[in-house]
């Protein structure tokens, strides 16, 4: 896997899947790394080149210091793609991920064919949770904030029915370094970005999780309204929509880029 110079920051690349196929990136959520989107490998690196990566702050990746922005985040896509000579990508970013895609959409259109946000905000009303949350991670670490993160990631149906999954997902998020989590939580915080969504031109997917309270289905809705011509899916699922529902995720990927 190639370690990609983004401004200093080395992030940690991974490219699989059909040569000559278009390409496909993938961006995880706060607090995974790449590893989420392995549900997803199987059926997209038969079609697509995937391109997948550790965030700033998570995985393999780097941690530099806070503060972390938006545009930041988007830069280090840029710089990711600009190393690996690849001028455009449809993008699948699941609620960071969908955040960071929201970005480049708006700022980068050259380089993006078409975008899939899921369980994704463009702002949050109330950024009392997100500096509960800043407050808690400060105290007690990652796993003072672990059991409700994952109470919000995974339905309890599915962590009962799924539980080395969940257990998984869990573990992934406890090995997130606490400097990279905390700064991630910092930009959350303020995070508006309504303005940018009606300069987005590329054709646009949102999925929503019928269970998720992180970002619910009237956020994705926010967003479907606000980019011409989006449209949206909802799955049941909470808000790691991708690992609760990987079928339906994975079908509504595929349908999605594949049409006409
Ligand atoms: O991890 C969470 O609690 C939910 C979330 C919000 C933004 C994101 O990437 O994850």
């Amino acid at each position: 896997m190639p370690m990609i110079d983004a401004d200093g920051c080395l992030i940690n690349v991974s490219v699989e899947g059909r040569d000559g196929g278009p390409t496909l990136m993938l961006s995880n959520s706060l607090g995974c790394t790449l590893q989420m989107w392995e549900p997803q490998m199987k059926a997209l690196t038969q079609i697509f080149r995937v391109i997948r990566y550790d965030r700033r702050g998570h995985g393999k990746s780097n941690v530099p210091p806070a503060p972390y922005t938006m545009e930041r985040f988007g830069r280090d896509v840029l710089a990711i793609l600009d190393d690996l000579n690849i001028e455009k990508v449809h993008w699948c970013g699941l609620s960071m991920g969908g955040m960071v895609g929201q970005w480049l959409g708006a700022n980068a259109p050259e380089r993006f064919g078409k975008l899939i946000l899921a369980n994704t905000s463009c702002y949050y009303a109330e950024p009392t949770k997100w500096l509960e949350r800043i407050d808690a991670l400060k105290k007690g670490g990652i796993a003072a904030v672990a059991d409700a993160v994952i109470a919000g990631w995974l339905t309890q149906d599915f962590r009962e029915r799924e539980p080395d999954i969940a257990a998984k997902m869990k573990s992934m998020l406890l090995a997130t370094p606490v400097e990279g989590y905390l700064a991630c939580c910092e930009a959350l915080s303020t995070l508006d970005q309504r303005e940018l969504l009606p300069e987005i031109k590329s054709p646009t997917l949102v999925i929503a999780g019928r269970h998720d309270m992180a970002t619910p289905i009237s956020a994705g809705e926010l967003i479907r309204a606000n980019i011409p011509g989006a449209s949206m899916t909802i799955i049941d699922a909470a808000h790691i929509s991708n690992v609760e529902q990987p079928h339906a995720f994975t079908d509504a990927v595929v349908g999605f880029l594949t049409q006409r």
